[in-house]
């Protein structure tokens, strides 16, 4: 069972922050074998404030937006209410009356996620039938498996659509829950069209006349009700609303915001303040405009770093940071798949494989943990066990793209390291939000380089500030082996003893393995890539005329920059530069033919 949480508020840092409400499941107006099960099951003695809030309102019917920060219990908030509904009908419902609620998440391991949790809370209420469905799964059995009947169906878009249109079997008569958990992701992955479409084939598009496309149900008192969650909005969330969502009641969100935040225009007047609508709710945490919120319970740094020091820094924090703890679980997240492959494949083979140094410094660079990798480009079945077994680790890095950093909850994360930058300042919040759930402590560490130093303002802009990472300090803790030099001599990073000689042993094992050198080129060439693809404003911190391709090439242990890709990279900046001149040219011609 999983570890109770009996106190209702943590503290850190001097700032407590309100985790659990003071009151019952049960006073919420749950059903008592839905409570019991809540407690002896899943171990949950009392609601989380957010979950105070948004359960009595679900259970009322009525259209919901969730904004409430990660890791607040935001999955059972809207799972419970639902569960609590179907289990009353009379006569019971059955596996031929189809699907009643339809979950939609934005990848597959929120999907198996919220399936997973959703069987349990359905433990004691056999009759209603989870099931889910995703993109990369085999068709015809997901095709059987709806044949048959689900009760709340989990799904990523994109795959629901394919069955909406061609799995006749498919039975949605009943439909009474749309709910979209990490509904801004689901737009910002660019299925905004999907949902459209799925909306309209479900006949809950509000601007139709649902009557007319609705099909027949069989259980007729009931009326459509759609839920939106997420821990961070925008304007594409402000649209969805718009078009699914009846008369919403904001939870997580004040009157304030909805009137400053131009993201939420056209939904404040529909808003209202839940505080004064529900007996049992407790303080809102208040957000000003655009400010995201994050649990005050989580400790967040940046470290500066330069480009060609970054590997060399990043391996030596991981072993400083498992080699202060016993048991600890980090998260380490990368811009592109191939940087992940790198990194794992590094981490994995270097230190056995290294013959540069001697076993005492081989047994230096040893980290002491379970190593595991997850991003997209991995086979489904890989993705599944990475996914399961870092839940289940006590001490254990995971190295990932952003698959891993909405809504997925692994227990016991105690650090998130962001390798790369994460461009937007709502990926800033999800990846953070993996650790410091429900209270608990968290750290975070963001590596920048000393050219990228204004992204912290762009943080700021948010109301996310971060203290400096005692880089010289961990460094210096290191003890170099055959160095004549007094390590406190050196200031600088690049110029450290430390960094020098780890630097010099992982370009030698690079060179000398075939395979981690392409691993390496590979990983060099769509970093590149990925950094040219910062949004318009955040060009002008993330610049890649400011690269120094050979410090980038350091950075993946290759001695120099691959010169093909080098090369490429070369042209196609010639080209560009080419090309901006010539639309100089021309604007110039235009405006002088003008004038
Ligand atoms: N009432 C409760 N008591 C104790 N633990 C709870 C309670 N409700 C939820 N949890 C646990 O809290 C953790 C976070 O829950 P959940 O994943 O639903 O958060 P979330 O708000 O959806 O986070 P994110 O925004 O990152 O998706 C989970 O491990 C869940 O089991």
């Amino acid at each position: 069972m999983e570890e109770k949480k009996k106190n209702t508020k943590t503290k850190t840092n001097g700032e407590e922050s309100q985790v659990f409400a003071s009151c019952s499941f049960s006073s919420l107006g749950l059903h008592p074998n839905l409570c019991d099960l809540l407690r002896d099951r899943m171990g949950f003695e009392a609601p989380t404030l957010i979950q105070a809030q948004a359960i009595p309102v679900i259970l009322s019917g009525k259209h919901v937006l969730v904004n409430a920060a990660t890791g607040t219990g935001k999955t059972v908030a809207y799972l419970a209410p639902i569960i609590h509904h179907l289990q009353k009908y009379d006569p019971r419902i059955q596996r031929s009356d189809g699907t009643f609620a339809l979950v939609l998440v934005p990848t597959h391991e929120l999907c198996m996620q919220v399936y997973e949790i959703l069987q349990k809370l359905l433990h004691r209420f056999h009759w209603i039938v989870p099931g889910y469905i995703m993109g990369g799964e085999n068709r015809s059995k997901e095709k059987a498996r709806l044949r048959k009947g689900i009760s709340i169906l989990v799904a990523t878009p994109g795959r629901l659509l394919d069955h909406l249109k061609n799995t006749a079997s498919f039975v949605y008569s009943n439909l009474r829950w749309i709910i979209f958990d990490e509904a801004d992701m689901i737009l910002e992955l660019g299925f905004g069209k999907d949902i459209e479409e799925i909306l309209e084939l479900l006949g809950s598009r509000k601007s139709r006349s649902p009557s007319k496309e609705k099909p027949i149900s069989r259980i007729s008192d009931f009326q459509r009700q759609n839920l939106l969650l997420s821990a961070t909005l925008n304007d594409k969330v402000n649209n969805l609303a718009k078009i699914s969502l009846e008369n919403p009641i904001m939870i997580g969100l004040d009157d304030m915001t909805l009137q400053m935040s131009p993201s939420l225009e056209g939904l404040k007047s529909l808003g209202s303040n839940v505080e004064n609508e529900l007996e049992h709710s407790e303080k809102i945490v208040r957000s000003s405009n655009d400010e995201y919120k994050l649990p005050v319970q989580l400790f967040q740094r940046y470290v500066k770093v330069p480009c060609g020091s970054r590997l060399v820094v990043l391996l030596s924090i991981l072993k400083s940071l498992f080699e202060r703890e016993t048991s600890y679980k980090i998260v380490v997240f990368f811009s592109t798949c191939n940087a992940v492959d790198f990194h794992y494949s590094l981490l994995n083979e270097f230190p056995s494989l290294s013959k540069m140094q001697s076993e005492a410094e081989a047994m230096q660079l040893f980290l002491k943990c379970k190593l595991f990798r997850l991003h997209g480009n991995m086979k489904h079945e890989d993705r599944r066990t990475t996914f399961q077994s870092f839940k289940t680790e006590k001490v254990a890095l995971l190295l990932s793209t952003d698959v891993a950093a909405r809504g997925l909850d692994f227990p016991k994360v105690r650090c998130i390291i962001q390798y790369d930058s994460p461009g937007e300042a709502t990926e800033y919040v999800h990846r953070v939000g993996r650790t410091a759930r429900l209270g608990e402590r968290g750290d975070s560490l963001l590596f920048l380089q000393p050219v990228e130093m204004d992204y912290l303002q762009e943080l700021e802009k948010h109301g996310v500030s971060l203290s400096e990472y005692p880089l010289l300090k961990v460094l210096d803790s290191f003890p170099v082996y055959s160095q004549k030099h007094n390590v406190k001599k050196f200031v600088s990073i690049e110029m450290h003893p430390w960094v020098l000689n780890l630097q010099k042993a992982l370009e030698s094992f690079v060179i000398a393995e075939p395979q981690m050198k392409k691993l390496a080129k590979d990983a060099f060439c769509s970093w590149v890539r990925a950094y040219t693809a910062h949004r318009g404003e955040l060009k002008s911190i993330f610049m890649v005329k400011k690269l120094h391709l050979g410090h980038v090439a350091r950075s993946f242990a290759l001695k120099e920059q691959p010169s093909l890709v080098g090369q490429s990279f070369q042209m196609q900046s010639k080209k560009r530069k080419r090309d901006q001149n010539q639309k100089g040219l021309s604007k110039k011609r235009k405006g002088a033919r003008k004038s």
